[in-house]
């Protein structure tokens, strides 16, 4: 598939950048109101409204983890087709893809982690699946790794709702994909479709080749982000843009590859549980900030997501609110769909 429109040498997109060091729980209880804790939050608040992405690098993942997640991937995805294929799960995007028409060179696997930030009970039962006489190794790095995104994934959530002023228990679930891109034939090709994560937050490794494009706020043109070595990237979903009422900006990302070796990627979507109803509390919306899509269902989200296939601007077609002042000064709300 021959990339469209912009796709060649497009200037970089520069993105926020953050050391975390060693920033994790105990930063938040202990530093917390500490000058450089509350200037990182900060600007991660703004990285996510300005960009909705950001990349950082964190001290909990050593050099050593990330090159067993690759190493580990590469042997998952070189196992037959017939042992991919017995990872079957009944939501979307979980079981195994390989290589299907709209994206030709993309293989996936999306495992769900119900008590994300409790056990991997879930990555154990798949390696049980892929490896039934064991690999260890492989067990070991995903393991670890999928655990140091989780309190990544969190970690940031904590930080844009002190941010926010905002007291709010999470308790999340997510899921972990774990993704190949297969070298296109021709120079450049389209290794994931443009979208809008369904997420809250979703942080994404990656081996040493790039891919990740991404469309700016208010704008339609396409930019490659250069994701340095070691970083990862995080990323708004839509469930955080409509919870924030629209502070935080979902961004549209997709693949483009280009170059001649695999890319390996791997994601921690930290999503809200299905029964969670998605709406913004009343400190973020006021006269300046009125409320832009209606409280939902998360999972009729989810659900309308997959069955109309919009890849456009789902979350504003169903749950958007387009806002009109009338005389006394109030406003009405009219959802779209
Ligand atoms: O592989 C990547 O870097 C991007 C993956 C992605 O956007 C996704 O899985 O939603
Ligand atoms: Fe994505």
């Amino acid at each position: 598939m021959v990339v469209p429109a912009n796709g060649g040498d497009e200037k970089p997109y520069e993105i926020p950048f953050f050391d975390f060091g060693a920033a994790g729980e105990e930063e938040i209880t202990t530093a917390d109101g500490g000058a450089r804790w509350r200037d990182l939050c900060d600007k991660v608040r703004q990285a996510c409204e300005t960009h909705g992405c950001f990349c950082f690098t964190t001290e909990k993942v050593p050099a050593k983890l990330r090159e067993g997640m690759a190493e580990g991937l590469r042997h998952l995805f070189d196992l037959p087709v017939e042992t991919k294929e017995r990872h079957v799960n009944p939501k979307p995007y979980r079981s195994y893809l390989g290589k299907k028409d709209a994206v030709p060179y993309l293989e996936s696997f999306g495992i769900d982690d119900h008590a994300p930030d409790v056990n991997d009970d879930a990555l154990q039962a798949f390696t049980a699946v892929m490896w039934p006489q064991g690999n260890p190794s492989f067990r070991e790095s995903a393991s670890e790794m999928r655990g140091k995104m989780v309190d990544m994934n969190l970690l940031i959530m904590k930080m844009l709702l002190a941010n926010y002023g905002l007291v709010t228990t999470l308790s999340p679930t997510s899921y972990f994909r774990l993704m190949k891109y297969n070298v296109p034939p021709a120079a450049a090709g389209i290794g994931m479709v443009a979208h809008t994560d369904k997420s809250t937050v979703t942080i994404l490794g990656q081996n040493d080749v790039q891919g990740l494009e991404v469309q700016p706020k208010h704008d339609d043109s396409w930019a490659p982000v250069i994701i340095p070595e070691g970083a990862f990237v995080a990323i708004v979903g839509d469930a955080l843009e409509a919870w924030s009422n629209g502070r935080v900006h979902s961004v549209r990302h997709r693949v483009v590859l280009r170059g001649e070796k695999e890319r390996y990627s791997w994601g921690s979507f930290l999503m809200p549980k299905d029964d969670a109803t998605i709406e913004a509390p009343a400190e973020l919306v006021d006269k300046d900030h009125p409320l832009l899509y209606r409280p939902f269902a998360y999972a009729d989200f989810l659900l309308y997501c997959s069955v109309s296939r919009l890849k456009e601007d789902a979350l504003k077609v169903f749950a958007g609110l387009s806002t009109s002042p009338v005389d006394d000064g109030e406003r009405v709300y009219t959802a779209l769909l």
